[in-house]
């Protein structure tokens, strides 16, 4: 496993624009990931892959240190059972980062997986999941290693058997407890998703790694979009900037609306 290490001065400048900034009403959101040359972030659903070289890898726990959250989706948690902590050198517990489940069924079981051990051992904040209010088993919202978050899915009444939440309110919440700045690294449902709302983004930062997965790989792609009736680009970056980091590209920008 690549060690994480300090990056150099000129990475850090490159980088420097596209950190959090205060904003009144909703969490800095950072969208961050690696993907491959054929646009795929795993080789196949459920399988845990390494596409940062050591010092993408570095730059990650570098940005995770500025970041108040690190959200990933259920599948992720599933497939990759991360540690989602900070080992940039010298971060203390202090600049941890909390991790965020994005949860709606409450599917993941959680005991014994290494967020909850970190957390335990004061080596990362306890996780927040997030679920549908409706339609869930409901748990304490502190069950003394997990905090629960129940949110009203999208277009709910009580009888509702829908497991969409709505990102804004997910955002708004976050924000409510103390959160200004949430990195949200995958995976690819929730990106392709994050992708078609670009007024709630503020930063993208992608690693691109030299490599083709292949046929049968987990692809980042939004949905399509239409406008007066024609197809058009589904999402774009503006004001791009590039640095190589190791054997990486590393491409941020920010979506245009
Ligand atoms: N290369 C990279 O940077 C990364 C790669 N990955 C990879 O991505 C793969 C996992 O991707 P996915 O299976 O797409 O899982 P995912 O992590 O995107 O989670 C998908 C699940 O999240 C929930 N969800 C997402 N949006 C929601 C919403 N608006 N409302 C309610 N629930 C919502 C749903 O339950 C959905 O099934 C894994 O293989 C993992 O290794 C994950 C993160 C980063
Ligand atoms: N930036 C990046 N590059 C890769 O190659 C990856 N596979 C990922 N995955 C994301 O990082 C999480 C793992 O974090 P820990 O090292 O366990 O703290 C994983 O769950 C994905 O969110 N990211």
């Amino acid at each position: 496993m690549s060690k994480v290490t300090v990056l150099s001065v000129d990475d850090i400048a490159f980088l420097e624009p596209y950190l959090p900034r205060s904003k009144d009403e909703l969490p800095f959101v950072t969208l961050t990931y690696a993907s491959s040359l054929d646009g795929m972030i795993s080789l196949a659903p459920g399988l845990r892959t390494t596409l940062s070289g050591s010092a993408t890898k570095s730059m990650t726990h570098y940005l995770r240190q500025y970041h108040d959250a690190i959200l990933v989706g259920v599948g992720t948690v599933i497939a990759d059972d991360p540690s989602l902590n900070c080992r940039y050198p010298g971060a203390d517990f202090e600049p941890q980062p909390r991790p965020i489940v994005v949860d709606p069924r409450a599917r993941w079981d959680y005991e014994s997986s290494k967020l909850v051990q970190l957390s335990l051992q004061g080596k990362g904040k306890k996780p927040l999941l997030v679920h549908v209010a409706h339609g869930v088993e409901r748990k304490n919202q502190d069950d003394g290693v997990c905090e629960h978050a129940y949110l009203p899915a999208e277009g709910e009444g009580p009888d509702s058997n829908s497991s969409s939440l709505d990102w804004m309110s997910m955002l708004m919440e976050f924000k409510r407890r103390g959160m200004d700045s949430v990195m949200i690294e995958g995976g690819a449902t929730i990106i392709s998703a994050l992708l078609r709302r670009p007024e709630l983004i503020d930063s993208v930062i992608v690693t691109l790694a030299p490599t083709w997965l292949g046929a049968g790989g987990v692809t980042v792609q939004p949905a399509e979009r239409h406008e007066g009736g024609e197809r058009v680009n589904a999402a774009r970056l503006m004001g791009t900037a590039w640095r190589q980091f190791g054997d990486d590209a590393v491409l941020c920008g920010r979506l245009g609306t």
